[in-house]
């Protein structure tokens, strides 16, 4: 698992560290500048580059910082390459400033223009030299920023960003990034790699921070056993393995987990048979659909492993009244219309309620949320749902508000109904309302597709009536995790979301890492992601021996 702190935790921890009586910070400094410039030496052998002789220049900031990246120059200047530092401030740190120039390093100071009493600064002509280098260094700010760029650095920044540099490595953070919580400050220059120290800060694992990070590196600095319990977390390949259900040798349907689902209509028939079927291909032991005869025909159409429940409050075609069935556990809202069907999510809200049954809420079904929720029930908005759901509960924002803070947001929502909620995107919060975060992010852009989040859905309510039973509050695998009891619901939401970026991207051909990198992908298809559940789930678990 992956742990993610607050710049504001990691500063904590270094303190102690920090003495002024012993040379703890400049021990702190050496072990992250050594850390940088390793980072950078692999990156240009990955990349089949000769680093003896190439350039590399950096961009530093008056801070530590801009220490850092100084001090990584110094090394690689002593490597071999040709160092370029670019003052943002006009002044630096003063030994990691010494230390760069006794290793050879030129050094140019920003000028704003307005100090040298003309009219035009050196931005542009700089942001022209630094993308012709093949590593550019951004050290201007770090966990200490107060607001983002201003000034020649913004503008500097901004040209540069506009001339594409081959390669920008991100010291710590990528200036303008909000350590603490990813919220971006523009301009940004954005890192293929972000070399992070003692701690990856949560602001990397979030969005829109996370779009411009790049691959994170975390390099450990010594402070790590005096770091607090982390603020977001996401789990890994090898985390799922332990976490995905598996049936006993004496399984039967109805242990395995029964899902009942309320979804489509008519209008939105598709989202009936994508949720269904993908609850189908994810485990659950059987799967009720409840709703209108012609979706169901459809429906059974693509799964007729799937059982119909007749048409529910309605009663058009089929019994009417209440569910025939017993259910684990609750999937309400894709693709609702009409007043039928609506009918029948309210009953199957008001039935989990009354069953302590766990839910998952998504669509549709977000406009029939009680007041107060149970934190089983897991919310599944994007950020345009989210924006509505705050908004019915007096909170105004719009979905660029929720886009541009959605790690805020989405522990709002959660706090707010009580529910856990997940947070849609290419990168995907889950929230327990006790505060605890996870993040995932497997998913490739291709998968923003219509009916990509039916076919979530589906995964994720299967997994609810899998792992509803006793399991969730003793569960071996989560709490060896570390995973809290009530963030169990948060953990499991992270866990579908894993698999579903996973499968979407077995589908396209291509992982998140890969698409970051430049390799394309193909299209895929809402019915694709589903179909590869299984095959990807198969390939998670078969290392667990
Ligand atoms: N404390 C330590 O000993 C260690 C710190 N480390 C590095 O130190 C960084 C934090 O260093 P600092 O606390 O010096 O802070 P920063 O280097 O992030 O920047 C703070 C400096 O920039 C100025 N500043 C703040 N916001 C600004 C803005 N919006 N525009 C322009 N200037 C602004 C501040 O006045 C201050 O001088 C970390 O990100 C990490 O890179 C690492 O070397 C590990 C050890
Ligand atoms: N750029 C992206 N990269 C990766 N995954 C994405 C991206 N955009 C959207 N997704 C994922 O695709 C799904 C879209 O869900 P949703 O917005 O509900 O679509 P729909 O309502 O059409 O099913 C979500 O799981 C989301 O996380
Ligand atoms: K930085």
């Amino acid at each position: 698992m992956i742990s993610a702190f607050t710049g504001t935790d990691v500063r904590a921890a270094e303190q102690p560290l920090l003495d002024p009586r012993s040379d703890g910070g400049a021990v702190l400094m050496q072990r992250a500048a050594h850390g940088l410039a390793a980072a950078i030496v692999s990156e240009l052998r990955a990349r089949g580059q000769r680093f003896a002789g190439s350039g590399v220049t950096v961009l530093a900031g008056k801070g530590n910082n801009g220490g850092d990246g100084l001090f990584a120059a110094s090394f690689l200047a002593r490597r071999g390459m040709r160092t370029t530092a670019v003052l943002t401030a006009g002044s630096a740190h003063t030994e990691a400033l010494a230390a760069f120039t006794a290793a050879g390093g030129r050094v140019l100071i920003l000028d704003s223009g307005s100090n040298a009493g003309s009219n035009a600064g050196n931005a542009e002509e700089l942001a022209v030299l630094c993308a012709g280098d093949d590593v550019v260094i951004d050290a201007v700010l770090g966990t200490g920023a107060r607001g983002g760029l201003r000034g020649a650095a913004a503008e500097l920044v901004a040209a540069l960003q506009e001339l594409r540099p081959r390669l920008v490595v991100a010291c710590d953070v990528p200036s303008g990034v909000d350590a603490d919580t990813g919220e971006v400050h523009w301009p940004v220059l954005d890192a293929q790699l972000t070399v992070t120290f003692g701690g990856i800060k949560a602001g990397l694992l979030a969005d829109p921070g996370e779009g411009c990070a790049g691959r994170v590196q975390l390099v450990p600095i010594g402070i790590e056993s005096l770091l607090p319990a982390p603020v977001l977390r996401r789990f890994s390949t090898a985390d799922l393995a332990a976490l995905l259900p598996s049936p006993g040798r004496r399984a039967h349907k109805y242990s395995r987990g029964v899902l009942g689902v309320v979804a489509g209509s008519e209008k939105y028939a598709g989202a009936a048979v994508l949720s269904v079927h993908a609850a189908v291909v994810s485990g659950a032991g059987m799967v009720r659909y409840l709703g209108p005869a012609a979706v169901a025909r459809q429906v059974l159409a693509r799964t007729p492993e799937a059982l119909w429940e007749g048409a529910g409050a309605e009663g058009a075609n089929g019994s009417g009244g209440a569910w025939p069935g017993r259910v684990q556990a609750w999937l309400v809202g894709p693709g609702l219309d009409g007043a039928g069907q609506l009918e029948n999510a309210r009953d199957a809200l008001a039935a989990a309620l009354d069953g302590g049954q766990p839910a998952v809420v998504d669509a549709g079904a977000l406009e029939l949320l009680p007041d107060r929720c149970p934190p089983h029930w897991i919310l599944t908005p994007h950020a345009g749902e989210l924006s509505a759901l705050l908004g019915r509960s007096e909170m105004p924002v719009t979905r660029e508000d929720v886009e541009s803070r959605p790690l805020h947001f989405v522990r709002l929502a959660a706090e707010h109904t009580g529910a856990t909620v997940l947070l849609k995107g290419a990168t995907t919060l889950v929230a327990s309302p006790s505060g605890a975060v996870f993040s995932q992010s497997e998913g490739c852009p291709w998968m923003a597709t219509a009916g990509s989040g039916d076919v979530l859905a589906g995964i994720l309510g299967a997994l609810l009536a899998q792992c509803a039973g006793p399991g969730m509050d003793d569960d071996g695998a989560f709490a060896a995790l570390g995973v809290a009891p009530e963030d169990r619901w948060a953990a499991l939401g992270a866990v579908a979301v894993s698999l579903h970026g996973l499968a979407g991207s077995a589908a396209s051909g291509v992982s998140r890492a890969r698409f970051d990198a430049g390799a394309g992908g193909g299209p895929v298809t809402a019915l694709g992601i589903a179909d590869a559940v299984s095959g990807v789930w198969a390939q998670i678990v078969a290392d667990r021996l």
